[in-house]
């Protein structure tokens, strides 16, 4: 999938603006960002339900709205939208006959982990058993790019671990995309191999997370002498992402240019720690990693288009 300068606004202002950025296929993304930066919208956009006021979405190469986008792209909403009145069974047996290559193996399987009754009316489900059918209904259409809105905040945290195995056993078996917006940290660190970061409507982060982690550091120092003012002077021709005093005691998260002077303490930071530096500071450029980077030709392309 590919994000080209896209922007959208609505009658209020931009939810987005300006994002470019290529999510390589067969990776398990999470999508970051506080409320309100603009996560449904570009997934919205992704699964053709939403139009970019600016640039342009691709999928497989092609506008989200092609016959093969469609074929190979499922998404999952916020609000899993399902017939009501329908019993489990009629919603897989309708999910079987509008798509192709439907899986009507997996779709059960998924049901059938949570004992929930194939006869039972999608209306007298609870919140969480829903969740579980529409997953099903996702997986049966066996999707190349699975886009994912907080697929996990109505289900307890067993069902929660039991689905996360599911769909990387699924994303691993068939090499499937999977784009997944989330608050919950723990299930980016545990489930996700690739970021991307929002907040006000533009892209913060974007890369695999390992290469995002290893391209920066959290250092520790103790500026007896100087305070804060030696740190920042061993710091400045790095870009400093975020930074703390606790008495003498400096903790920076920093990107660093090169070797780092001083003497510091220095790791790797986890993903919470790199998530929380970038949304708390909105001056900081943002970083895209090489792979996550879409060329200038074909932005330029796609925004003339
Ligand atoms: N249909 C709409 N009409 C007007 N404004 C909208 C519409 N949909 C979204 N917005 C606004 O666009 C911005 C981005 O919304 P969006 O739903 O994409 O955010 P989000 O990151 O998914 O948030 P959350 O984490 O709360 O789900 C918000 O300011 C929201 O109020």
């Amino acid at each position: 999938m590919e994000a080209y300068g896209v922007g959208k606004k609505y009658r209020r202002g931009w939810a987005l603006k300006d994002c470019s950025f290529r999510l390589p296929a067969g990776r398990i993304c999470g999508l970051v960002g506080p409320n309100g930066a603009g996560k449904t919208t570009l997934m919205g956009m992704a699964a053709d339900l939403l139009a970019p006021t600016t640039g342009s979405v691709r999928v497989f190469g092609t506008a989200p709205g092609s016959p093969e986008a469609q074929r190979r792209t499922a998404f999952l909403a916020q609000e899993k939208p399902l017939y009501r009145r329908f019993t489990v069974a009629e919603t897989l047996r309708l999910g079987r006959e509008l798509n192709p290559g439907w899986d009507q193996r997996a779709a059960e399987n998924i049901v059938r982990a949570g004992n929930v009754p194939f006869e039972a009316r999608i209306g007298t489900l609870s919140g969480g058993q829903r969740t579980r059918v529409a997953f099903a209904v996702a997986f049966g259409k066996r999707p190349d790019l699975l886009i994912l809105d907080e697929p996990m905040s109505d289900l307890d945290p067993l069902v929660r671990h039991e689905l996360m195995g599911a769909l990387m056993a699924e994303a691993a078996a068939h090499g499937t995309t999977v784009l997944m917006s989330t608050h919950m940290l723990a299930e980016l660190e545990n489930v996700c191999d690739h970021l991307v970061v929002i907040a006000d409507g533009g892209l913060r982060l974007a890369g695999g997370v390992d290469e995002l982690r290893s391209a920066h550091v959290r250092l520790t120092g103790t500026f007896q002498a100087t305070g804060p003012a030696g740190a920042d002077a061993a710091l400045a021709r790095h870009t400093v992402v975020d930074s703390r005093a606790d008495g003498y005691r400096i903790t920076a998260l920093v990107r660093p240019a090169g070797p780092v002077d001083g003497v510091w303490q220095a790791e790797t930071p986890t993903l919470e720690e790199l998530l929380l530096a970038y949304l708390r500071s909105p001056q900081v450029p943002p970083l895209i990693t090489n792979e996550s980077q879409v060329g200038d030709r074909n932005l330029a392309k796609a925004v003339a288009a």
